[in-house]
């Protein structure tokens, strides 16, 4: 079956280029040049997938995705972006990307990403669709790696403790962090290990949508529900439903979810019937669900009802220890995947990996090792095989005897403790602000005055 994909690109000579690579490849496209265009499109066809620029005319990549959710939910997206802009690509993915691909970008691994997100979706839907799921599911062949920082091996024996039990998990991360991969393992350990692993990214789910992609719907019960549809509960029935970025759920949606939960049983959208579900459900959101909770964003009640027991995933910049090891898999898997035999890494890259900051975590480290191993292709990868913002991020982030020092001056050095201090307190709170500001004894305004003034990543 040919796949459809809608190129949004401002740039006529890159978009041309990206096109016909993609027909040659046997990929029916269709190219527009700003986000009003790409939307004029999709409501003439459904593509199997978006593949936008951050950077238009009109609304940028994120606001184009927001609105790809609510007109044309069945379609994946990639976003494209340059390594400067990573931060809005690790939110695209808490929007519902599939992934983000950063510029320049690479044919082939492009193509990779295509057929990945194309893949996903079709299992995704396959499975939303299955009237019925007579097959046990198979065991993950992912594999998981613990890691041998102190910080990895507590997450571990806590993923081993929970795992056999009923209770609900919630899993608080940064995005890319493995949220999902410590759920599945979760559910392979536990006693429902041969039935359905079900995941739904609550991020990527338009308001409309959500309630009947959790629970199913009945034929008519709203313009487009041509046939009964089976929601997440009943298919993950005997099993496990993984909710990714909970904290996007719709507040409507939030009470259906907590009344799901507490009675143990679903109503489809346009029906009155209650059916039986036994759903255990993990679920996972960024550290800011605490600050939603407090904006009145989140339920309360949801929230203690999800968070029966919480595993927190530390950023890969707090545990480098474990850097070799995921280095090691990652190089190896890009090995297998692109068949190639790169060797390794060069002192230097390695040096550059330890002081760079990672804000999209292993997901990033993953795209950039793949990258990495692609322009290798033989022997050691090098600094010229990374990212050169990477190099100049990671040797900014380098303390340097001037800036780690505070030195004789009083202001400096009081400055510097309060940043420190301010920095420890949110990380201590998993960055929710009121309760940061209650700590430290100074009203939420002056706390936020204060993380602007310092910069401090909240
Ligand atoms: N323990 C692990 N072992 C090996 N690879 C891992 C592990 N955890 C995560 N990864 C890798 O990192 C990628 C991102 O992981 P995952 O999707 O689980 O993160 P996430 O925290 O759920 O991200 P998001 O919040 O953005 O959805 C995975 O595709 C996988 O390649």
């Amino acid at each position: 079956m040919q796949h459809t994909i809608l190129v949004v690109d401002d740039d006529p000579s890159f978009n041309k280029m990206l096109s016909s690579f993609l027909i040659r490849n046997d990929f029916k496209v269709n190219s527009v040049f700003s986000s009003a265009s790409a939307l004029e499109s999709l409501s003439q066809e459904t593509p199997d997938l978006v593949l936008t620029d951050f950077k238009l005319p009109d609304l940028n990549g994120l606001e184009l995705m927001e609105k790809v959710k609510e007109v044309s939910p069945k379609s994946a997206m990639i976003l494209m972006t340059n390594y400067q802009d990573i931060r809005t690509a690790v939110k695209s993915i808490q929007l519902g990307a599939f992934e983000f691909v950063t510029k320049p970008v690479n044919p082939d691994e492009l193509l990779l990403t295509v057929k990945a997100a194309l893949k996903h979706k079709q299992g995704v839907s396959s499975e939303a669709e299955s009237k019925q799921r007579e097959s046990k599911p198979k065991q993950s062949e992912r594999k998981h790696i613990v890691g041998k920082g102190e910080k990895s091996l507590q997450t571990w024996e806590h993923i081993q403790l929970v795992a056999p039990t009923k209770m609900s998990v919630l899993i608080l991360g940064e995005s890319g962090t493995g949220k999902e991969y410590a759920a599945r393992m979760i559910h392979e350990k536990s006693k429902r290990a041969n039935e359905v692993f079900a995941t739904i990214d609550c991020g990527s789910l338009s308001k409309e949508l959500a309630a009947s992609e959790l629970f199913g719907h009945v034929k008519g019960a709203f313009t487009g529900a041509l046939s009964d549809k089976k929601g997440q509960f009943e298919i993950a029935n005997g099993g496990t439903l993984f909710l990714d970025e909970v904290g996007n759920l719709p507040y409507d949606v939030q009470v259906q979810l907590l009344r799901a939960l507490e009675e143990r049983s679903v109503r489809k959208v346009g029906s009155e019937k209650e059916i039986k579900v036994d759903v255990r459900v993990i679920a996972a959101t960024n550290e800011k669900m605490a600050g939603a909770i407090d904006s009145q964003h989140f339920r309360l009640d949801l929230y203690h009802r999800l968070n029966e027991f919480e595993l927190h995933l530390e950023p890969l910049r707090n545990r480098m220890e474990d850097l070799d090891e995921y280095l090691d898999f990652f190089l190896h898997s890009s090995n297998n995947e692109l068949d190639l035999e790169v060797t390794g890494f060069a002192e230097e890259v390695v040096s550059v990996f330890k002081a760079y900051h990672w804000p999209g975590n292993l997901r990033e480290l993953r795209n950039v090792v793949r990258r990495a191993t692609l322009l290798c292709q033989r022997g050691q990868i090098g600094l010229g095989h990374i990212p050169e913002t990477l190099i100049t991020e990671s040797r900014a982030q380098q303390p340097n005897a001037e800036q780690n020092t505070p030195g004789y001056d009083l202001k400096n050095i009081q400055e510097h403790q309060e940043k420190e201090t301010i920095q420890r307190v949110l990380e201590e709170v998993r960055y929710n602000k009121s309760k940061a500001a209650e700590l430290l004894n100074i009203d939420r305004s002056t706390l936020y005055n204060k993380i602007s003034k310092y910069q401090i990543k909240a």
